[in-house]
């Protein structure tokens, strides 16, 4: 039986094994149902200077909780709040505690759910960007932000209830996996109200549904339902409000369970088919870390420092 609090589950990994030789196959084998489903306790607050976001870590769950907190204009995000994710999400990348990085909203009883509105409309300038007084020079930040979301090498879930809409719609495009509540809705606005994503919210949403659908959402900003946006690939599950929070433990108990590396790759490379020399540079950076690890490089860099020849062939042969 697991512990509540905590991610240690060794009967859901254990699922994989079986002293039978001739059990019949079973997806139930992944153990999946088997990870607890209690919600996650967030037991540190590092909300400190924050004014448009709370973070916070789950250190028994291994789990950054970033979330948008300006319910009253339904998350809307200015210049402040997207500079604040970015350094949150700095944080929970180099957190050794932290293995999954959740962005999310806070849901308050007074105002319609929404995990996010886009851009605010009343900080837009007319001189290409947005502009709340926090920058010298109005920026679109939140393209900054897409990208860090790609390159960060820990899984980040969106967990989306209510509106997700405009650039809230692409910043949960760009998280790796989208758990929604049943309340959920999905959509673009821009060319309704003079503005495009040409970028993520373009490239990556076609990659998502398919050519014709990525033209139906921009051309007729139609907003769509939790159901039908996992009908398109959108998004990977939605599950009752009430029970998101639980079933999102249990989506980030089995990510940490799994090994790092071979998450941190596996995003690396679904990315760097899309993102050019930049996700091969992202894939060779990781390559050279682990390198780096070797007693070949090793070799390397002491024979430098001892201002020697390097001797690699008493290392007999490459890694690869
Ligand atoms: C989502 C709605 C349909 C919900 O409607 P409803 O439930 O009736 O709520 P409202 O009464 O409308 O809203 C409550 C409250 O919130 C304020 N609000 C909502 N959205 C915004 C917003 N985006 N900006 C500012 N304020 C907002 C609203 O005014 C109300 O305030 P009160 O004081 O209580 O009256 C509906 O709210 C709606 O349609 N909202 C607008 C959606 C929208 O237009 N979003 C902007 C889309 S454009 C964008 O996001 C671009 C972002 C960007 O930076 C970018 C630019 C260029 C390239 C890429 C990007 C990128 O993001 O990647």
């Amino acid at each position: 039986m697991a512990t509540p609090n905590s991610s240690a589950d060794p009967a859901s990994m254990a699922a994989a094994r079986s002293s039978s030789k001739t059990a019949p196959p079973t997806p139930l084998r992944d153990g999946f149902h088997l990870v607890p489903s209690h919600p996650i306790n967030y037991d540190l607050n590092l909300t400190n200077t924050f004014q448009d976001i709370t973070y916070h870590i789950s250190t028994s769950d291994h789990c950054a909780r970033i979330a948008f907190n300006r319910p009253h204009v339904l998350h809307a995000f200015r210049p402040t709040t997207i500079n604040e994710i970015r350094h949150a999400l700095d944080q929970a990348q180099d957190d050794t505690r932290v293995s999954v990085i959740l962005l999310t909203s806070n849901i308050v009883p007074e105002r319609t759910p929404a995990f996010c509105a886009g851009g605010d409309q009343t900080v837009r300038s007319s001189d290409g960007g947005y502009d709340d007084g926090s920058e010298a020079v109005p920026r679109l930040r939140v393209l900054d932000l897409q990208i860090q979301m790609r390159r960060c090498p820990k899984p980040i879930v969106a967990v989306v209830r209510g509106y997700a809409i405009g650039g809230g719609h692409i910043l949960h495009m760009c998280a790796d996996l989208t758990l929604a509540g049943e309340d959920a809705v999905f959509g673009q606005v821009g060319p309704r109200m003079g503005s495009v994503d040409a970028g993520y919210g373009s490239v990556h949403l076609a990659r998502m549904v398919g050519q014709k659908k990525a033209r139906e959402i921009w051309f007729l900003c139609r907003y769509y339902s939790a159901q039908e946006a996992l009908q398109m690939g959108l998004i990977n599950a939605v599950f009752k409000n009430d029970e998101l929070e639980g079933e999102v433990g249990r989506w980030v108990r089995r990510m940490c369970m799994l090994s790092p590396t071979a998450l941190a790759v596996a995003k690396a490379a679904i990315n760097a088919d899309q993102d050019g020399s930049a996700g091969i540079s992202l894939m060779g950076g990781h390559i050279t870390r682990l390198f780096y690890m070797s007693d070949e490089a090793k070799e390397g860099r002491e024979a430098y420092l001892e201002g020697r020849a390097p001797e690699f062939r008493k290392i007999p042969q490459s890694k690869l």
